[in-house]
């Protein structure tokens, strides 16, 4: 039976866009069906506007820095900034983004469908449009049907005084007392965006260490670099077990543990960045049998959608709605897989290589294990671990540039030198791990990066220099 399209993508967000451009590269007469905003969290209320205000509230926080720019013989008055400008600049750089991912569709005859689509079958998508229903069959179908932010029980949000990323991104007001509840990437990118333009905050965290995801190290220089000398208060292995809109916000805080109540909170406003959760539910996947798993929908590392432990066949997932890495760059990963597989070339998705970063100021990135994850493979497998740390202090450029806060760590193999993950905190850390990546895609080991030749005086002599310790270990 002839199908309509040999590819239709659920999702235009970032995954799905990256799974449309790719199938056209292959000659698939694609179509992507969107319910909201074409470009979904990543282009609109993620990614791309939160770092326009982490730019522009970084400049910021240069220009004040006064005795720091003084150091490099440069005087600057009084710096202002204008709030709404700001925020516009981050809503102009969200329509551009738009505009350019609609009209990259557009010339690569992808047909864009606006509705929202569900699974009713093998190889059969029902579309609710405007204008009614519509069936739709393809060869192959891709969901991407993304995430949203998760608020959790006990929590009221109004969006005005308590509200997630989906509103904090506008940049409304700034409240002079801000409660952050998590500290991950959205805690600590905001409380960055906040304190730079004057806000103080206090961040909530239910574990009992601040930025719990990054190594241990990064963890602990974060801490020393990015919240004890600014404006924010912690208080860690505590819920916000109740949160309550209004002027002032109330905040209950219980221990993680006891559960008792141990704090009552009043502020001007609470940012909730307590993760994310898929946005799957609703999508008709009980028709051709899946179960979700906590929500996310089960996948292989081809992207096959799987039921049972059994891939279904035609039937592929990508993005945050997979669970596997909340990250933009991972979603497209994940949609260049799936077309592949689709197109009779097996690959598979090796996530040990998919960097992260926070674009905080400094940034911090990293790609692989961490020394804990990497200790917990060794034993399982039976090799060593080892460590190589440099420091932004002994890298001539880092100097010049006068920001030599940071550390580069390196976790590698003690046997073959394997590099098995890197981690940077420090100026421009997101670019510097690009090269770590790659490496780690290739599975190289310290041994052959410590001959490749660096650029001098650059940042990337910090790892340079780094792999050369390794190597010499
Ligand atoms: C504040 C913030 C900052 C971030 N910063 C970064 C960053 O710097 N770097 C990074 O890598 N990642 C970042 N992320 C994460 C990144 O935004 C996500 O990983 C990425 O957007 C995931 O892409 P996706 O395609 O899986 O889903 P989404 O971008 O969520 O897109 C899914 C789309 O599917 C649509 N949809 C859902 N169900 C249906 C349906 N049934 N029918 C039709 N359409 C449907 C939705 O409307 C949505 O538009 C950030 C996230 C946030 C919230
Ligand atoms: N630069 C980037 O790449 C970037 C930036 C922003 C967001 N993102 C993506 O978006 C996703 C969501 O970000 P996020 O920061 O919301 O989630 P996160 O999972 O990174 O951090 C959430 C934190 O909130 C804590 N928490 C949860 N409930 C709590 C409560 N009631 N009280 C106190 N603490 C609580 C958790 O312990 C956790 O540490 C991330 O997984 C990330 O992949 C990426």
């Amino acid at each position: 039976m002839a199908h309509d399209y040999d590819l239709v993508i659920v999702g235009a967000g970032v995954g799905g866009h990256g799974a449309a451009l790719h199938a056209v590269d292959c000659g698939l007469k694609t179509a992507i069906v969107e319910a909201a905003d074409m470009g979904g969290t990543c282009v609109n209320r993620g990614c791309i506007p939160s770092k326009a205000l982490l730019a522009a509230s970084g400049r910021v926080r240069e220009l004040q820095q006064t005795d720091h720019l003084k150091a490099l013989g440069v005087d600057v008055g009084d710096v202002s900034f204008d709030r709404a400008a700001i925020a516009q600049h981050a809503q102009n750089l969200v329509n551009k983004q738009r505009e350019g991912l609609i009209g990259s569709l557009k010339r690569l005859n992808v047909d864009v469908i606006q509705g929202h689509a569900k699974v009713a079958g093998a190889q059969k998508l029902i579309v609710s449009t405007p204008e009614g229903e519509k069936t739709i069959t393809a060869e192959n179908i891709i969901l991407a049907p993304g995430s949203i932010p998760f608020v959790p029980p006990g929590v009221q949000v109004d969006g005005k005084t308590v509200f997630t990323s989906d509103d904090a991104i506008k940049l409304e007001s700034l409240p002079p007392w801000i409660a952050i509840v998590g500290s991950g990437y959205i805690g600590l990118e905001f409380s960055d965006v906040y304190t730079a333009l004057g806000c103080e905050v206090t961040m909530i965290e239910g574990l009992d260490q601040l930025m719990p995801g990054f190594d241990p190290d990064i963890a602990k220089l974060a801490q020393r670099i990015l919240i004890t000398p600014r404006d924010v208060e912690t208080k860690v292995g505590v819920f916000a077990a109740k949160v309550t809109p209004g002027s002032p916000v109330t905040i209950e805080l219980i221990d993680a543990k006891t559960k008792e109540l141990v704090d009552v909170l009043e502020v001007d406003a609470c940012l909730v960045a307590a993760g994310r959760v898929p946005a799957a539910n609703d999508m008709g996947l009980e028709s051709v049998g899946v179960e979700l798993n906590r929500g996310f929908i089960p996948v292989n590392d081809k992207m096959q959608v799987l039921s049972d432990g059994k891939p279904v066949p035609h039937l592929w997932a990508i993005g945050d709605a997979t669970g596997k890495m909340m990250l933009a760059h991972a979603a497209s990963a994940q949609g260049i897989i799936a077309i592949e597989n689709m197109c009779g070339r097996t690959r598979e998705i090796d996530y040990r290589s998919i960097p992260a970063a926070a674009f905080t100021h400094p940034e911090i990135s990293f790609v692989g294990l961490t020394e804990p994850q990497a200790k917990d493979l060794a034993k399982a497998e039976g090799f060593e671990v080892a460590v190589a740390r440099t420091y932004f202090k002994g890298n001539a450029k880092a100097l010049a540039e006068g920001e030599a806060e940071g550390i580069a760590k390196i976790v590698f193999r003690k046997d073959n030198g394997e590099l098995l993950g890197v981690h940077i905190i420090g100026i421009h850390a997101a670019d510097l791990i690009q090269e770590a990546a790659n490496a780690i895609a290739k599975r190289e080991s310290v041994n052959t990066l410590a001959f490749l030749v660096h650029t001098h005086p650059t940042l990337s002599e910090i790892l340079d220099e780094a792999y050369k310790r390794a190597a010499a270990h």
